[in-house]
């Protein structure tokens, strides 16, 4: 049965075709000194070019075990703090955000063949920041964290509607409140990759890396 499973997957992926489409130009020689500023230069062009979700991304942490784990999250803003997400900070992430401070992001937009690597540390922003993140999302958004308890074990479905009825109660009743453990983090960079995919396998990598607070830029074999 899992022999089969194998095969019929292996059949299954053989016909299928990547970067065999048009797939925009890029010129790492013409790249600006700092990796924030690429990044944003290749975001707008994504919104431009109508890249779905062109702000989700995987965040990589690892648990107290030495563990990785990785899920999607949305990017939130870049600025000299970091990059940055929100989340519930007494999730799976937020537990391995405490007990290990590192992170890694990854983009992939598939329309354009880019795909962009962040590594770097993790830290949570002040709680004033998180609240303004909090406030500035929409209703149903801040029902769900309110209802939440994001990671922990759902013994019954019922529970999880109940609880987003009675969050959107309290939300409708005081739009102001705050679900108290929403938390931005930011990760500051020490690395971060750019990826041309090329029909012809020329893909071009432009890694940034830091070091003592110096931006280096460095090409990659692919
Ligand atoms: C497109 C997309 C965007 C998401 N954005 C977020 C987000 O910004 N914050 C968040 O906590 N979870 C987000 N999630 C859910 C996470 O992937 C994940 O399921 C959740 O945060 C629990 O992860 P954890 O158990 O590792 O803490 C998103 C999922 C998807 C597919």
């Amino acid at each position: 049965m899992r022999d089969n499973a194998a095969v019929s997957i292996r059949e299954l992926l053989s016909d299928l075709r990547v970067f065999d489409r048009p797939l925009p130009r890029f010129a790492p020689e013409e790249a600006p000194p700092h990796p924030d500023s690429l990044f944003a230069s290749w975001l707008r062009q994504a919104v431009r070019d109508g890249v779905t979700e062109p702000h989700a991304m995987s965040l990589s942490t690892v648990d107290a075990g030495g563990l990785p784990d990785t899920r999607i999250v949305l990017l939130r803003e870049i600025d000299d703090r970091g990059w940055q997400f929100s989340t519930d900070a007494e999730s799976a992430k937020g537990r391995q955000a405490a007990d290990r401070p590192a992170a890694a992001l990854g983009f992939y937009w598939r329309e354009q063949g880019r795909q962009v690597r962040v590594r770097g540390t993790l830290s949570r922003l002040d709680p004033e920041t998180s609240r303004a993140d909090f406030l500035s999302k929409s209703p149903g958004s801040r029902a769900a964290s309110l209802a939440g308890r994001q990671s922990a074990v759902l013994t019954d479905p019922a529970h999880l509607i109940q609880a987003l009825a009675d969050a959107d109660e309290v939300i409708e009743r005081d739009p102001r409140t705050i679900a108290g453990s929403h938390t931005v983090y930011a990760v500051v960079p020490v690395s971060v990759e750019f990826w041309q995919g090329d029909s012809r396998r020329r893909h071009v990598r432009l890694r940034y890396r830091k070091e003592r607070d110096t931006w280096h830029k460095e090409l990659l074999w692919p």
